[in-house]
């Protein structure tokens, strides 16, 4: 089977190739961005999605749309830098991985001149890359302890080989068991209201063989209670300080009903996704998206549409990163 590319260079490097999300699971659709806008539309509208996968895009992107507008020269590129990172960092506020990546590169940019500017955040864009496949291996590694053969687990949205440039990260330990012959079933919450268990999680999954289950987001509490489930792993957008963790919204309610029924709940995600300088998940902030998302609704009906809601860490069982299982607080520690 070939490995997923969601998300890297195009061959010849000049540009942002993306599997583009919105067409799946009906067609696989490859993109390839040159432009600054090109770049912040396949951001927002999720094209590309999943916190480690926009901060390698936006990380090439910057790059690349730098190359392209500048026409190759150094003190253009420059010039605009400072532009191009708020207006990346802009397009969606709740993964830290974004703003994480393109400060990365701000720093780098910082530390040499004009004429090395340009291939030096080439190179940082590829080292960001190539880092979180690395990452994802790891979180994987790590994560086999928990998916002995026959285990049955409960994700919710995707943050598998589509969310990443490598196998994911709560799906990574699923892709390594399964790799090794252990039987291993996966339940993919449908993830209203754009679909990404439905769509992408469980599209994932069989064309890597793994057996799924899609069942509507409202049938999870009934399922965690009825003993099908061993374990909940779920990824993650931003972990704070203390702990908390913010991932797409209906995580919470997942993570009170496996507390509920005595079965752990562990997050699964790399060390750019920790956020030591936000406090609290109450400090986060949270996306809220357009009420188009909702479907056809009676005009004039008001909308509350988060992207994103905050799973408080006396929910989560553990932490799985690329450094193994952490415990909060996380104040010593940064992703940055
Ligand atoms: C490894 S991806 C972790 C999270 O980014 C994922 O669980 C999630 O919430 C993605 O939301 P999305 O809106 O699809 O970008």
């Amino acid at each position: 089977m070939l490995p997923l590319l969601a998300v890297g260079w195009s061959p010849d490097h000049r540009a942002l190739r993306i599997l583009d999300q919105r067409h799946l699971p009906g067609a696989e659709v490859m993109r390839d961005l040159v432009t600054l806008d090109e770049v912040i539309d396949a951001i927002r509208t999720l094209a590309v999605r999943g916190a480690p996968a926009i901060g390698v895009a936006a990380a090439i992107g910057l790059a690349v749309a730098l190359h392209h507008e500048s026409e190759g020269h150094g003190d253009r590129a420059r010039a605009e830098l400072a532009n191009y990172a708020e207006r990346l960092i802009a397009a969606r506020p709740t993964a830290v991985n974004l703003s994480w990546a393109v400060n990365r590169l701000l720093v780098v940019a910082a530390g040499v001149d004009d004429g090395a500017l340009l291939a030096a955040l080439r190179a940082d864009a590829e080292a960001i890359r190539t880092e979180d496949v690395a990452m994802c291996e790891a979180i994987g590694q790590f994560g086999l302890e928990l998916i002995p053969d026959g285990a049955r687990v409960l994700t919710h949205c995707n943050a598998g080989s589509l969310a990443t440039a490598g196998i994911g990260t709560a799906l990574a330990p699923v892709h390594l068991a399964h790799g090794q012959g252990r039987r291993v079933h996966v339940y993919a919450d449908e993830t209203r209201p754009l679909r990404q268990g439905a769509r992408l999680t469980a599209w994932e999954l069989q064309r890597a063989g793994i057996p799924v289950t899609v069942l509507p987001d409202g049938a999870a509490a009934s399922l965690l209670r009825s003993g099908a489930v061993d374990l909940v792993i779920v990824g993650a957008d931003r972990i704070t300080a203390n702990g908390d963790v913010a991932n797409k919204v209906g995580t919470y309610g997942v993570a009170l009903a496996a507390r509920e029924h005595g079965i752990p709940f562990y997050v699964a995600a790399p060390w750019s996704t920790i956020d030591a300088a936000t406090p609290t998940g109450a400090d986060i902030e949270i996306e809220h998206r357009h009420a188009d998302e909702l479907g056809d609704l009676p005009l004039g009906a008001r909308v509350w549409n988060p992207a994103f809601d905050v799973t408080p860490r006396e929910l989560i069982s553990g932490y799985l990163t690329d450094r193994g299982f952490v415990k909060p607080p996380f104040s010593g520690a940064t992703g940055v």
